[in-house]
C-alpha cells in the first residue's frame, strides 16, 4: 500500500482475538485478527453503508491502508435484502472486499431514518423510509441478519439515547440494551472466527455508563463498543464519557468507539484508550466539497483557491491530494463533477488513515503525547 506500513501477514488465524501490542500512557496500540485478516489499531474503518464506500473502487479503500469497512444491517436488509447477498455468497463476495467487514446493528438507523416505529422488549417495529415495507427487528433477528450478511465483526441490537435526554430515559434505555445485549450473546452463538460486540449506552451519566460497561464486561464479551455518544453532545462530554467507560472495559479487549469523528475527536479518543473507528465524515464532507489535510480542513467552495495551482498535500501518498490544484478541485466542485466527490473522497480517506498509522507509529515509539502536539500545531498552521 502507499508506503503505509503492511501489516506482518500471520499465518491466517482461526479465531477472532485481540492483541495488545504497546502503550504510551492511555493511548493503545495492538491488533484485531480473524481469518479474513488482521486490524491494526488504533483503526479507522471506511464506512460502507450500503455495500459500498461511496466514490471508492475497493481496492483503492484497501491500497490506503484499510484493513476493515463497515456495512450496514438497517440499509442492506431494505434493499438488496439480506437474503438476497446470502444467496449471492455474503457481503464479502457481494462487495469484492476479501477482508474484515464491521457491521452495526440496525439500532441505530431504526431510530433515525425508519417511519412508524412502535418499540417493546421484544423489537422495533417499523416501516421502511424507501418503500414503507414493514419490518420487525428484534435482538435475534439483527444478529441472524449480520450473520446472513457473513459480517466478522456484529454488533448487539442496542437502543442509543439521542442527547440531550432526561435520566430516566438514558437509564431505561441502557437496561433495555443490556437485556438484547444478553439475547444476542445467546443468538450469536459459538462462532471462533466472529465475534459480536456489547454496546456500552448511559448517555452523559457516569453512573450509568460504569454499570452499562460493567454489566456487558460481565458477560465476557469478544469486544465492546462505545455508543450513545457523537449524537449532538459537545466534544468534551464524550471525552468525559470515555474517561469514565474504558478504565472498566477490560484491557485485553477492542475498544470500538462509534461514529466518530473528526480528526480532533480520533487524536483525542486514542489518547483516552479507544481502538477503533468508523466515521461518515471523510467520506461525506469530501462530496460536500470539503477537504481534510495535515494543514487542517480546505473548504473547496470557497472562491479564494479559483486561482490555486498548488496541489492539497504535495507531501501525501495520494495523488488526489499531490497531482490536482485546488483550483481545478474547485472547478469541479462548483461544476459538481463527479470526479470532485471522488477525488476530495479519495484525498479524506487517505489523510484519515495517514493520521492512524502516524499514531500507531507514535504509540510503538513510545512519543505520543509529543506527535499529539505536533499533528495540532500542523492544522493550527492551516494552509501551506
Ligand atoms: C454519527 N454518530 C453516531 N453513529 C452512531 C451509530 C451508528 C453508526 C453506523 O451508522 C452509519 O453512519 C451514520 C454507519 O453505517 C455506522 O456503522 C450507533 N450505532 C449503534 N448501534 N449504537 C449507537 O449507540 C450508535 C451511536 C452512534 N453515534
Amino acid at each position: 500500500r502507499m508506503g503505509l506500513g503492511l501489516p506482518t501477514p500471520d499465518p491466517k488465524p482461526e479465531k477472532f482475538g485481540f492483541k495488545l501490542l504497546a502503550q504510551d500512557g492511555k493511548a493503545r496500540r495492538g491488533e484485531v485478527s480473524m481469518p479474513r485478516g488482521t486490524i491494526r489499531t488504533p483503526a479507522f474503518m471506511p464506512v460502507g453503508t450500503a455495500a459500498t464506500v461511496k466514490f471508492m473502487y475497493p481496492g483503492q479503500v484497501r491500497d490506503l491502508g484499510a484493513d476493515v469497512i463497515l456495512g450496514n444491517t438497517y440499509h442492506l436488509m431494505l434493499r438488496p435484502g439480506a437474503e438476497r447477498i446470502h444467496s449471492l455468497g455474503g457481503l464479502h463476495k457481494f462487495a469484492n472486499w476479501k477482508y474484515p467487514i464491521l457491521t452495526d446493528s440496525g439500532g441505530f438507523q431504526v431510530m433515525s431514518l425508519a417511519k412508524l416505529r412502535k418499540m417493546s422488549e421484544q423489537g422495533v417495529e417499523f416501516k421502511s423510509h424507501i418503500d414503507g415495507v414493514k419490518h420487525f427487528m428484534s435482538p435475534e433477528r439483527s444478529i441472524e441478519i449480520q450473520c446472513q450478511l457473513g459480517s466478522d465483526i456484529q454488533m448487539q441490537l442496542d437502543e442509543c439515547t439521542r442527547l440531550p435526554a432526561s435520566e430516566d430515559e438514558i437509564e431505561r434505555a441502557m437496561q433495555l440494551s443490556l437485556r438484547w445485549a444478553e439475547r444476542c450473546k445467546i443468538e450469536f452463538g459459538d462462532r471462533p472466527g466472529q465475534a459480536m460486540f456489547g454496546i456500552v449506552q448511559g448517555g452523559d451519566i457516569p453512573r450509568l455508563r460504569e454499570e452499562s460497561a460493567q454489566s456487558l464486561k460481565d458477560m465476557d464479551l469478544k469486544g465492546y463498543s462505545i455508543g450513545g455518544l457523537a449524537v449532538g453532545e459537545p466534544q468534551q462530554v464524550m471525552l468525559d464519557m470515555l474517561e469514565v467507560t474504558c478504565p472498566v472495559l477490560p484491557e485485553d479487549k477492542p475498544r470500538y468507539l462509534m461514529g466518530v469523528g473528526t480528526p480532533d475527536d480520533l487524536i483525542e479518543s486514542v489518547s483516552r484508550g479507544v481502538d477503533m473507528f468508523d466515521c461518515v465524515m471523510p467520506t461525506r464532507a469530501g462530496r460536500h466539497g470539503l477537504a481534510f489535510t495535515r494543514y487542517g480542513k480546505v473548504n473547496l467552495k470557497n472562491a479564494r483557491h479559483k486561482d490555486d495551482h498548488r496541489p492539497l498535500d504535495p507531501l501525501s501518498h495520494c495523488p488526489a491530494a499531490r497531482d490536482y490544484s485546488r483550483a481545478y478541485l474547485y472547478h469541479l466542485v462548483k461544476s459538481n463533477e463527479a470526479l470532485g466527490s471522488m477525488l476530495l473522497t479519495w484525498n479524506n480517506l487517505a489523510y484519515y488513515q495517514e493520521l492512524m498509522q502516524g499514531m500507531r507509529d507514535a504509540i510503538e515509539a513510545g512519543r505520543f503525547e509529543d506527535h499529539k502536539v505536533e499533528v495540532k500545531e500542523g492544522w493550527a498552521r492551516g494552509d501551506i
